[in-house]
């Protein structure tokens, strides 16, 4: 007589859900429910203004499921601050004529002053991040109004610093090893395998350990990546901490692939050029939208084909932010800097003009499919977590591109309407 078919357990969770799998769906909710109990409710969302005029907006629905509920008796569904500003300061900076975007209110003045007094401290008296001369550089990045605008849901300053310190180590390692402050594409592929040690560490003999260690503390990026590594880890759990890892890895494979083009003066196809900011992307940074917020998205959940999906269109829509706002920058620097509109002006023959608004709808399409798929996914899996995280994710994308407009010290817009 054959052996009975194993139990297997059923989803709670609406038939819409079936394809992510009982298992799945059994142990998110399970979680979903310690996580609720521990943060004191449902997550929110953030109560976010109309998207610009220029451009279309999104339907109510959509708007619903990335930034939550509005009208009366909605406010505690909301992602907002646990002390919401009263009087927001007016956004400086232009944004760019046609891109689709959301505005948002400019980021707590209270949470910003602590978290840009913390940062200094640890910049530089934990890792001695930087010489005296970058002391105006390091102000001017303004990284503590930059990460209290993408994660409106911190319940803590604790919690932003962990964001915080990763943003200004992984913009060491960017400056230091690949850019302005010294990098160069000659030996990164060294420099950033040996960095990345400091998140990913080496195990081997007890002979050759204790080289590794110190070397860690042997220039600026890895003191810095080290550190900010470690305080993550003491809040994230040993998934979340592996998450991140791996999107680090993805970053690092990207700067690789840039710097290789620098290297052969070469300048790829349009496809390949996106292909390679999929990877030199802002993913390592909305990711942690839930280590940030004080919850998790289990990692099962996380790796799903369509959660990867919005997570990538996500990144790639606020790195193609950056290529539009840093444009007239990049274009001072020694040197050829590729970004969208220089590689679309060069393969496909297009004045520097036609390139850069053709490069605004290529991120605007990118916005609508990355809005699109995470209104899917949220109505397919109603996990509160997922809910929660995709929101996060979309504070993330309106935060960064509230930081790039607004960051007049940084970025400038080209003359071109
Ligand atoms: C914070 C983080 C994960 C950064 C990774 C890659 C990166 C530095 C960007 C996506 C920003 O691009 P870019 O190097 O062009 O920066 P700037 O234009 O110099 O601001
Ligand atoms: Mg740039």
């Amino acid at each position: 007589m054959p052996a009975p078919e194993p139990t297997l357990p059923q989803s709670s969770l609406p038939e819409a859900a079936a394809h992510f799998g009982a298992y799945v769906l059994a142990d998110a909710a399970a979680r979903a429910r310690d996580i609720t109990a521990a943060t004191g409710g449902p997550p929110g969302t953030p109560a976010l203004p109309a998207p610009s005029a220029e451009v279309p907006a999104p339907s109510a629905g959509l708007d619903r499921v990335l930034r939550g509920p509005t009208g009366l008796g909605t406010a505690g569904l909301r992602l907002t601050l646990p002390e919401e500003p009263q009087a927001p300061a007016a956004a400086q900076g232009t944004p760019i004529p046609g891109l689709y975007h959301h505005p948002v209110p400019e980021p707590d003045p209270v949470r910003v002053e602590e978290v840009s007094r913390r940062i200094k401290s640890w910049a530089l008296d934990e890792v001695s991040l930087y010489p005296d001369d970058w002391e105006e550089e390091f102000d001017g990045f303004s990284v503590g109004r930059y990460m209290v605008g993408c994660h409106p849901d911190a319940p803590t300053i604790d919690h932003l610093m962990l964001a915080t310190r990763l943003m200004v180590a992984e913009n060491a390692v960017d400056d230091c090893y690949c850019e302005d402050h010294g990098g160069s594409p000659i030996g990164l592929g060294e420099r950033l395998l040996l960095a990345h040690t400091a998140l990913d560490p080496l195990h081997t003999t007890r002979e050759y350990q204790p080289e590794w260690a110190k070397s860690l503390h042997s220039d600026a990026p890895r003191r810095a990546y080290r550190s900010a590594m470690e305080y993550f880890a003491q809040t994230a759990s040993a998934s979340q901490t592996d998450r991140f890892r791996h999107d680090m890895a993805r970053l690092h494979m990207g700067y690789l692939a840039e710097a290789a083009w620098a290297q052969q003066d070469h300048v790829p196809e349009v496809w390949e050029y996106l292909a390679m900011r999929q990877f030199n992307n802002f993913r390592p940074c909305p990711t942690i939208t839930d280590t940030v917020g004080g919850y998790e998205l289990p990692a099962d959940l996380h790796a799903q084909p369509a959660m990867q999906k919005v997570i990538a269109l996500a990144g790639n829509a606020t790195t193609i932010v950056n290529d539009l706002y840093s444009y007239t920058k990049e274009l001072d620097a020694p040197g050829r800097h590729l970004n969208l509109p220089v590689v679309i002006a060069e393969r496909e023959g297009l004045s520097d003009r036609d390139a850069y608004l053709k490069s605004v709808e290529v991120h605007n399409d990118l916005m609508h499919d990355f809005e699109t798929e995470a209104a899917a996914l949220a109505a397919d899996c109603p996990v509160p977590s997922v809910q929660r995280f995709l929101r996060g994710v979309a504070a993330w994308v309106d935060g960064n591109h509230h930081w790039h407009q607004t960051n007049t010290y940084r970025y400038s817009l080209p003359d071109f309407w």
